[in-house]
């Protein structure tokens, strides 16, 4: 398939995944949804804006946005828009991933949103992530080679990237802007390190969370550790695949 077929393939593929777990997860009786970012979001409010406006439903349900991007979205679609001060209890918070492991780990903050995202999904009783097929993976770095985002306060930048780096080995670089001299500028006034860490190397990866939001200067890492119960994959072949988090063994 070319480039353009493969697109095509994708975005039917992240459709069919929001649109299967808005159906399944928003209903009279949800209040208020916390609204992830990216592409894959996109299908989820269009299809919560269906509903709003098509089929005369949902019609209190006040919508949390996770971005600036987030916010437009809910703004364009003449959805209700909400924030924490006002809604910090959220029903269910549905977003997109740019890795989900087999323990449902998730990586995010490829398109330089994480920090909002963590904090709405951490009010939310139920988070749900939505993708692609290219997001699906036994372990991470096996599909999403670009690292792990994390944001750290402009200042903090280098301190923070040398100590990664010498805790947990791998490369942390300064994510660049496009037509922007200098770093890309998070929706919070923060720079993003992509740390890429040892493919080959066992990582606790709720560890390393921990170890690395208390260093000194960052703000929250892309790291999301026991936060999504389910994802949503639209697949190859034109099904959705669901993947539940497995509960420890004293829980079951
Ligand atoms: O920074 C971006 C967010 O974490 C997105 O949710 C993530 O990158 C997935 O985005 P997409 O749906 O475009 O693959």
């Amino acid at each position: 398939m070319g480039d353009k077929g493969d697109k095509i393939a994708l975005d039917e593929a992240k459709k069919m995944a929001a649109y299967a777990a808005v159906d399944q997860w928003i209903t009279e009786d949800t209040k208020v949804v916390g609204i992830g970012s990216g592409s894959t979001i996109v299908y989820a409010v269009e299809r919560l804006a269906q509903r709003v406006w098509k089929e005369g439903q949902l019609g209190d349900m006040i919508c949390v946005p996770t971005s600036f991007q987030s916010r437009l979205l809910i703004l364009d679609h003449n959805l209700n828009l909400g924030d924490l001060d006002r809604n910090p209890f959220i029903d269910v918070c549905i977003d997109g991933a740019d890795e989900v492991d087999s323990q449902m780990v998730l990586i995010k903050g490829g398109g330089g949103c994480l920090m909002q995202e963590k904090i709405v999904a951490s009010c939310a009783k139920t988070f749900i992530i939505v993708a692609d097929y290219t997001k699906k993976s036994l372990r991470l770095g096996e599909q999403w080679c670009k690292g792990i985002p994390i944001e750290v306060s402009p200042m903090a930048h280098v301190p923070v990237k040398l100590k990664i780096e010498a805790l947990f080995g791998g490369e942390a670089e300064l994510r660049m802007a496009f037509r922007k001299a200098g770093p890309i500028v998070t929706d919070n006034g923060n720079f993003l390190l992509d740390w890429k860490f040892v493919a080959k190397r066992e990582y606790d990866w709720d560890e390393v969370n921990r170890v690395i939001t208390l260093l000194p200067g960052v703000l929250e890492t892309g790291l999301f550790v026991n936060m999504a119960i389910k994802s949503y994959f639209g697949m190859a072949d034109g099904t959705v695949k669901v993947q539940n988090k497995s509960l420890p063994a004293d829980c079951q």
